[in-house]
């Protein structure tokens, strides 16, 4: 579904607007019928602080983490917000300027300070972030915010207060991780973070959190599937440059107009890398997968590409995402292009042929040994991107699926809440003028077997109305409304998030 809406009042300009935390949750009045079996709390992470002082953060990814709640319980629902105490967002209020670089703010040393202080602060080397601002996920018992560095965050999901900070650099050898996990039905964690060794070596590494104690990344029953985009870090320019010149992360970022794209095959058990499987394709970003499973001696992998080696972050600075309709339009055009797109990678080297009958998706043995891959497209519309997936997680997760939800992002800007079907192509929608929803996270019913029954959960905002923030629940078989508790204050854009069924008693 291609959104024809336009948005010449630019009420989308909203979302990037600093709110205050609540001290206390308030009351959301519901129309429409809840499903009475939709108990517990929706949670959900994204920037809610957008300048300290007069100083403003630059990129959608530098706002402070503020955590949002929607509780729904007894037919009841609540709205609670708390900002993260991260160090970066707690040295910030105190010394009311950026103390922390983030993505694409850089922090510059305090100018109270004397030039000797100065000097020692910025070669006391690379304080990196904690701004927690992109996901929400369980570890065993506990909940942790997180961004894509080494420092995660445990918070209360009752309270919404900040527990603890937790450097993963102590436990694991990784320098960071996606904010992206698989998890399996018992509560094994996968995730997949990079590590710079020795000799500027580079290395991607596997982290398992056995269920003692969701992606970034494809994974099925047997495998994981890691895709290696033209975009890269520099890590020269990150471990030099960075520290003393008030360079950015976004500044560390390169891009290679020649590699293409690939993709890497590791075996989950025994964890071993396939370096004999050299799978390439034309230049794209990738930010999210939708899904990844194994049929019949192939690995199929659904994708929110973004075509192009340009790095899509590019266009992502506040200034832009802020700018008149007309403006941010015309930016859209000259950035990547948004495509749904499958890619079926050949397991047996030997039938470098895709057989699946139902796919259009090609994989060819070039004579170097390694094998070109071409895509089916799945969804494609100019400048709408079918962006921030989910799936029925516990039920299809690496298996064979009909059905992903999307954000639709019209020219970046979120305006609709899209089901495609990824057999048929089939595309539904939800919008309503001046609506700018989120990321819809699926809820099964409870005991169901059809795929798509369930309800889709998202945090929407409507500038202009009496109550601009609302929590919208859909039915995810025909994308209807059932159900909206409106509450009287506008919700900062949030980015990802989680529902937390209502503990059993
Ligand atoms: C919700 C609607 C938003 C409106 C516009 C959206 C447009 C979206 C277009 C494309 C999709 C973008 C997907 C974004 C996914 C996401 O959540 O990304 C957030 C990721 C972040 C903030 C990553 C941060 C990574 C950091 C800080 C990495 C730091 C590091 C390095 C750069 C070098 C090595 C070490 C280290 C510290 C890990
Ligand atoms: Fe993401």
């Amino acid at each position: 579904m291609v959104s024809r809406v336009e948005h010449p009042a630019a009420g989308y300009r909203k979302i990037f607007d600093t709110v205050e935390e609540l001290n206390e949750p308030i009351p959301a009045e519901i129309s429409g019928v809840l499903p009475p079996w939709l108990q517990g709390s929706l949670l959900r992470m994204g920037p809610g602080l957008f300048e300290v002082g007069d100083e403003p953060f630059h990129h959608l990814f530098d706002g402070q983490a503020i955590i949002h709640k929607f509780d729904l319980k007894d037919g009841q629902v609540t709205y609670h917000r708390k900002f993260i105490r991260t160090d970066a967002y707690i040295r910030a209020m105190t010394e009311n300027r950026v103390v922390i670089t983030e993505f694409g703010t850089a922090a510059y040393p305090d100018p109270c300070k004397n030039i000797f202080s100065r000097f020692f602060t910025y070669f006391k080397g690379i304080e990196v972030t904690d701004n927690c601002m992109v996901n929400i996920y369980p570890i065993g018992e506990d909940f942790y915010a997180v961004t894509e560095t080494n420092y995660i965050t445990k918070v209360d999901p009752d309270t919404l207060e900040t527990v603890k900070k937790v450097d993963l650099c102590k436990y694991v050898s990784v320098n960071g991780v996606t904010a992206h996990p698989h998890t399996e039905a018992d509560g094994t964690i996968y995730n997949i973070g990079n590590c710079f060794g020795k000799n500027m070596s580079l290395a991607y590494n596997i982290v398992k959190i056995p269920p003692a104690q969701k992606g970034g990344f494809g994974m099925t029953s047997n495998y994981f599937v890691f895709v290696e985009q033209p975009v890269k870090i520099n890590l020269l320019k990150f471990l030099s440059a960075w520290s003393v010149r008030g360079t950015t992360y976004m500044d560390c970022f390169e891009s290679n107009e020649s590699m293409g794209t690939w993709f890497h095959l590791a075996t989950k058990n025994p964890a071993d890398y396939l370096k004999n499987h050299k799978f390439r394709t034309s230049a794209f970003n990738v930010f999210h997968h939708i899904n990844t499973y194994e049929e019949e001696g192939f690995v199929v992998v659904d994708l929110c590409t973004w075509k192009g080696h340009d790095f899509v972050y590019n266009y992502l600075y506040l200034a832009n995402l802020r700018k008149e309709w007309e403006e941010v339009k015309r930016a859209a055009v000259k950035a990547p292009q948004p495509e749904v797109r499958r890619y079926v990678l050949p397991l047996d080297r030997g039938k470098n042929l895709v057989s699946l009958s139902y796919t259009t998706a090609t994989a060819v043995l070039h004579s170097d040994g390694t094998i070109w891959l071409e895509p089916e497209v799945l969804f494609s519309g100019p400048r709408q991107a079918f962006e921030f997936p989910q799936i029925n997680y516990s039920q299809c997760s690496g298996k064979k699926y009909s059905f992903a939800y999307g954000l639709g992002l019209n020219h970046f800007i979120p305006d609709r809440i899209v089901k495609l079907n990824v057999q048929t192509k089939e595309t539904r929608a939800w919008q309503e003028d001046d609506c700018y929803p989120s990321e819809p996270l699926f809820v099964p019913t409870p005991g169901a077997t059809k795929e798509d029954d369930g309800v889709l959960l998202s945090i929407v905002v409507k500038p202009g109305a009496e109550r601009p923030g609302f929590l919208l629940v859909l039915d995810a078989v025909e994308l209807k409304e059932l159900a909206r508790a409106e509450v009287n204050t506008i919700i900062p854009v949030t980015l990802h998030g989680m529902f937390r069924p209502k503990p059993s008693s």
